[in-house]
């Protein structure tokens, strides 16, 4: 006997990252429909022979996508906007593929690959269609396409996608179990595109299509469905928990025979727990990773016939788990529901952690031996399954796990008894600067001299394939160090020589060597390993390869000073250092589980802190530490906000207050919903801060003015996500009305972000209008 296995999701990328290849490829018109969708078909039997071959019980179909799991589902219940011109009837992908990146009309665009959005023509050119937007899935670096729901929108199955997932599989021979996101979930990720009306509230137009998806599973033979509601989670309003309990008990009525599989994950159902118990589901998924104490809830309040999955391998980490401790810890659940009601399951989709350690060569044996991927984390469910019910079986792998605990923890590639020491020396005076803003400002504007409406950019220029191809021939050993030095000090001087000519103030010497703002700093730093095949999917075709941080963060030498120095020999304008600060490298990092995230970010930020230091020594007058992902990293619980934002300020801090007052630090954050943080953004005191303004017409600055932010601003006047070059006209209508909200002194004028997804023949048009814009300002009243 032993205890049965799932698995919520397997990563669709492909363990050679084929999916993105063979999208790109499609997307540039370099191969058909049919060879995409073979790929795709390849991989999906490819992950479900896997989990079959690692004895996986309950193996998940409807996981894979070829862009977007929202994205897909929007499609299949026919929430396609008027704008894609979709006359029902099943979904060409052609139109799938507008939807998540915009469409110039033609059949597909020929551009290989996108920036955080659809990127292709948008509507502003007067062709074309824009993407849907994209927006970061709970507290994951995954982005999905947010469904726009009208009030009077109506539902239909153009579709049945787990159905044809589920009888895909069944031809293989194997059974699984379809996945789909929950109506809830979905509606609440929802934006409505009117006014005044809560996209929850057309649950009721939504549910019988999911009534059709269930009863033609049913009679396909398909015995069990997963129903993702990770907004489980989440403070949900009463309309939204009533909207739960509709949705469960209409389901469950409607089509009776299909037990439903409810999974919450991302963290603790908290409040929502107790609620989920009565729901008439047939099991229930929680994440006892991030919520470990639910085990006593359920061990009180389960009721008799409800079958529970336990979520006890982090789906969102690439740990190797603490086997012992786990059965440890689900005993009296086995003792108390028996062995029949219970499955063994990783917390969430495995979605967010790469494929397979194994194809990492290049990783430290040690480490190596602390780490699980998707793959290794389905033998872990496998050692589980059997050792819940009789550890005699599974006694080798136990102790092997054992073994590694025992090593990591006493470890001393992990300790560092000076970057300890370091830590618990933070004093107060690190946590601000030496004048407050306005008397730092005089000390500034004096040293810099700078015009009104100040230009700049935000550091990345063009990544192009040139590069890329020079950094990859680097790695490969095919050109030599000082070949790749000297490509990149090439394009260094080309950028800054073309930033002089078209007249920017405050030039960047463009990120060349950078892979990537997060993995650049990580491949420097002590305590971090990174990885060579280790791809999670950031959205669509675009993955990364976070960083892990295994141990004490040191920064043994100098990171970027070299390229700062270089570029600031070339010209006599100031030139930014360009830092990424330690929240950002937390947020996109795989980080230790055996030390608080604050102090994780603390060592981070003394790492910075003395960059910062080495920048400012060797003349740096500007240094900006870019924290993109702090307010993304935001908690999903509003309780626990505080904590993190004292802790990511106060991060922030340890990194910028070394430096004198003369010296001007910048910040860059590209998600700006800042009302509710605008407290926080004001405690990190930044001398500037750039942001994303452009698509919002500016609203995004009536927090600052409602909160008489006292610093300077760089509201973004060209939206870097689409290809479309801004006019002159448009940005300076953009500034007028930033004008209307702050005052001259205040205002700098820059793009929303990085260019590094761009092209240069977008680049160079936009920002030789953005200069012409702020030459405008300069001469016109408000
Ligand atoms: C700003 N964003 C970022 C997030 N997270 C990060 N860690 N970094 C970010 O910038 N999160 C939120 C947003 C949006 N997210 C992304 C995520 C990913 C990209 C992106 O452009 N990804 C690239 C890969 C970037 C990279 O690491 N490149 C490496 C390796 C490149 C490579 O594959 N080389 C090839 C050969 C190259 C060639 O021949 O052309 C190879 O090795 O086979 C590098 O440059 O060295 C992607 O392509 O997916 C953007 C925004
Ligand atoms: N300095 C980085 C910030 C991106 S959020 C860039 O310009 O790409
Ligand atoms: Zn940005």
């Amino acid at each position: 006997m032993s205890i049965k296995t799932a698995n919520l999701g397997f990563p669709r990328i492909g363990s050679h990252r084929e999916l993105k290849f063979a999208l790109e490829s499609y997307w540039a018109g370099k191969s058909d429909a049919t060879a995409l969708l073979d790929t795709a078909k390849k991989l999906r039997a490819e992950n479900w022979k896997l989990q079959q071959q690692k004895g996986i019980a309950v193996i998940p179909s409807n996981d894979f996508s070829l862009y977007d799991h929202v994205l897909d589902l929007a499609v299949m219940v026919g929430a396609i906007p008027a704008a894609y011109g979709w006359k029902g009837g099943p979904v060409d992908l052609d139109t799938y593929f507008a939807m998540a990146r915009g469409s110039t009309g033609q059949s597909h665009d020929g551009s290989t690959g996108g920036s955080h959005h659809g990127d292709c023509g948008h509507a502003h050119n007067g062709y074309g269609v824009p993407a849907l937007e994209m927006t970061k899935w709970f507290d994951t670096n995954y982005h999905y396409m947010v469904p726009e729901l009208r009030r009077d929108q109506p539902f239909t199955l153009t579709a049945n996608t787990p159905l044809e997932a589920f009888l895909e599989a069944k031809a293989l021979g194997i059974h699984t179990r379809p996945v789909i996101l929950g109506p809830v979930t979905f509606l609440k990720l929802a934006k409505s595109t009117e006014e005044g009306f809560d996209t929850v509230e057309l649950l009721d137009r939504l549910l019988p299509v999911y009534a059709r998806i269930f009863a033609e599973l049913s009679a396909a033979g398909a015995d069990w469905v997963q129903v993702d509601e990770p907004c489980l989670v989440l403070d949900l309003s009463d309309r939204e928990r009533a909207a739960l309990s509709q949705t469960y008990r209409a389901l469950g009525e409607v089509v009776p025979d299909l037990k439903i599989m409810l999974a919450g994950y991302f963290g603790d159902m908290g409040d929502n727990l107790p609620a989920a118990l009565e729901l008439p589901v047939a099991g229930l998924h929680v994440d006892l990773v991030r919520g470990p104490p639910q085990i006593e809830i359920l061990l009180e309040k389960a009721p008799d016939s409800l079958v529970l999955s336990l979520g006890v391998i982090d789906g969102r980490n690439i740990w190797r788990a603490d086997l012992n401790a786990i059965l440890n810890r689900i005993a009296p659940l086995v003792s108390s529901l028996g062995e029949h009601r219970l499955q063994i399951a990783p917390s969430c989709s495995l979605l967010h952690v790469p494929i397979d350690l194994e194809l990492e060569a290049g990783l430290d044996g040690e480490l190596k031996t602390w780490l699980a991927f998707a793959t290794q984390k389905l033998d872990e469910l496998s050692v589980l399954g059997s050792g819940a019910s009789d550890r005699s079986g599974v006694i080798g792998a136990l102790e092997a796990s054992l073994r590694a605990v025992v090593a990591r923890a006493s470890s001393s590639r992990v300790h560092d008894a000076r970057v300890a020491a370091r830590v618990a020396g933070i004093d107060g005076r690190m946590k601000h600067r030496g004048r407050a803003f306005l008397a730092r400002k005089a000390l500034q504007d004096d040293r810099l001299r700078l015009p009104l409406f100040p230009t700049t950019t935000i550091g990345s220029f063009p990544q192009t394939s040139e590069v890329r191809k020079s950094r990859a021939a680097y790695a490969k050993g095919a050109i030599s160090e000082a070949d790749y030095e000297a490509f990149l000090r090439r394009e260094t001087e080309a950028a800054i020589r073309w930033q002089e000519e078209i007249g920017l103030d405050v030039l960047v010497h463009g990120e060349f060597e950078r892979n990537d703002m997060v993995q650049y700093f990580g491949e420097q730093l002590s305590g971090f390993a990174f990885t060579q095949h280790a791809w999670v999917q950031s959205y669509g075709s675009r993955y990364v390869r976070p960083p892990i941080i295994f141990g004490d963060v040191s920064r043994p030498k100098p990171m970027t000073v070299e390229w700062w120095r270089y570029a600031q020999s070339l010209t006599e304008k100031p030139v930014k250092g360009m830092l990424t600060g330690p929240v950002t490298i937390l947020n996109w990092s795989f980080v230790r589980d055996d030390l608080s995230r604050a102090d994780v970010s603390r060592q981070i930020a003394l790492a910075i802190r003395d960059e910062v230091a080495d920048l400012e020594e060797a003349g740096a007058a500007m240094i900006q530490i870019d924290e993109a992902a702090l307010r993304e990293g935001l908690p999903l619980r509003k309780a626990d906000w505080k904590t993190y934002l004292d802790w990511a300020v106060e991060s922030f801090h340890l990194c910028a207050t070394g430096v004198a007052d003369e010296t001007q630090i910048h910040t860059h954050m590209c998600y700006s919903e800042f009302n509710q943080i605008i407290d926080a953004i004001a405690a990190m005191d930044a001398d500037v801060i750039s942001i994303e303004t452009s698509r919002s017409k500016m609203e995004l600055l009536e927090a600052f003015r409602s909160y008489k932010y006292p610093n300077e601003i760089g509201p973004g006047v060209y939206d870097i996500h689409s290809p479309r070059v801004p006019e002159v006209d448009e940005m300076t209508e953009l500034m007028q009305l930033a004008r209307g909200r702050l005052s001259d002194g205040q205002l700098w004028v820059n793009p929303d972000c990085g260019l590094k997804t761009r092209k240069w023949e977008e680049v160079r048009p936009a920002l030789v209008n953005m200069v012409a814009a702020a030459r405008a300002l300069r001469t016109m009243g408000q």
